[in-house]
């Protein structure tokens, strides 16, 4: 996805890079010896939901390493051709090759791709038809950096070729905070920290939705002509864009009614649930169930999506008949 937002604001830094403090850590070292031995770094892989930092990150690797990023994507890569294009063409030693939502490159670009990974190698292919003849061409030792919002698409000789595997998660309220507070010093307005940290509290844990949410809440404060964003105004802001104390919109809100209310708390196939409330499946379980999950308002189980006993809880409904968990509600 592309972002509307000033690119000054992204950071390029492991520093300026808020959270993922574990993945930081790992990051951190494995930079630093790749850089030791003068090596590329090993291939890898970041997974996680839409708009935690993936992009971000791959970025920053580059910048870490001192080296160019070549950026394409699954769907942009659909014949071995387009693949030597890009790995042949200004594609220097120790350099990273980003490819974004790399669950969707097609089997035959992959196939081409293993022994670039490996052997940084492309086997390519002149003529047609018993003329036709396979030349190697070298390749620079490069790094692969692919990113996935669905690691499960992943085959496993593409999964088995990354050195580096890393998950993204969910950034606590006092985390997106930090990171809006940098944004608005650079973009030079005011915000309080606790606004920052209302904001980061219905933000889905993800940070795009947070710089989202920033702009529309400045807009209400402006409008309301004020040079500071408080807490009052990043509430109020946020309860006409709809969100709840949990940061979930309406949609979210739909899922799980219509999971309490059609299907009596589940368990219900995903398919049937996405057709009762006119979604895809696939944006179901990309976009709404795992920040559910996160808050454990609902579990996937191999009968089906059920409701907990927090999700009633959350709606301010009778927990009468969950098909769940009630040691939480049952001590409230
Ligand atoms: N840890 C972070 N610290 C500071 N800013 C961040 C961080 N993570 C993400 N951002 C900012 O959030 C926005 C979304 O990040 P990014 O585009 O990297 O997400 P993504 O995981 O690649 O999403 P998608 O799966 O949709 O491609 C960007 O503006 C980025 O600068
Ligand atoms: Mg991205």
């Amino acid at each position: 996805m592309t972002e509307p937002l000033d690119p000054a604001l992204r950071p390029k830094t492991l520093t300026e890079y808020v959270g993922q403090e574990r993945l930081k850590e790992k990051l951190g070292v494995y930079l630093q010896a790749a850089k030791g031995r003068k090596e590329a770094l090993d291939h890898t892989l970041l997974f996680g939901p839409p708009g935690l930092g993936k992009t971000t990150l791959a970025h920053i690797i580059a910048h870490e390493l001192g080296v160019n990023i070549r950026v394409t994507s699954g769907p942009a890569i659909e014949k071995p051709g387009d693949l030597a294009a890009i790995l042949t063409n200004s594609l220097e030693e120790g350099d990273v090759l980003f490819i974004d939502e790399i669950h969707r490159l097609g089997r035959v670009a992959e196939e081409h791709l293993y022994p670039a990974m490996e052997d940084f190698k492309l086997d390519i292919v002149l003529g047609q038809g018993p003329a036709a003849r396979t030349i190697e061409l070298p390749l620079p030792r490069f790094t692969l950096v692919g990113a996935t919002t669905r690691p499960g698409l992943i085959t496993a000789p593409m999964r088995s070729r990354f050195g580096i595997m890393e998950h993204l998660e969910y950034y606590t309220p006092e985390e997106i905070g930090t990171n809006l507070l940098r944004d608005a010093r650079l973009l030079g307005f005011g915000l309080d920290e606790t606004a920052a940290i209302e904001i980061g509290a219905r933000s889905r844990g993800t940070m795009r939705i947070a710089k989202r949410l920033l702009r529309r809440v400045r807009d209400y404060a402006e409008v309301a002509g004020e040079s500071l964003i408080g807490l009052d105004r990043a509430m109020h802001a946020l309860d006409k864009l709809g969100l709840d104390a949990a940061g979930l919109d309406d949609r979210d809100k739909k899922y799980l009614e219509t999971l309490i209310h059609r299907f009596a708390g589940g368990p219900v196939g995903v398919d049937t649930l996405a057709t009762a409330i006119s979604e895809d499946a696939l944006t179901l379980e990309d976009v709404y169930e795992p920040y559910l999950i996160q808050l454990g308002f609902i579990k996937r189980t191999p009968r089906g999506r059920v409701a907990t006993a927090h999700a009633y809880d959350h709606l301010g409904l009778p927990v009468s008949g969950v098909d769940g968990d009630f040691s939480g509600f049952l001590t409230n």
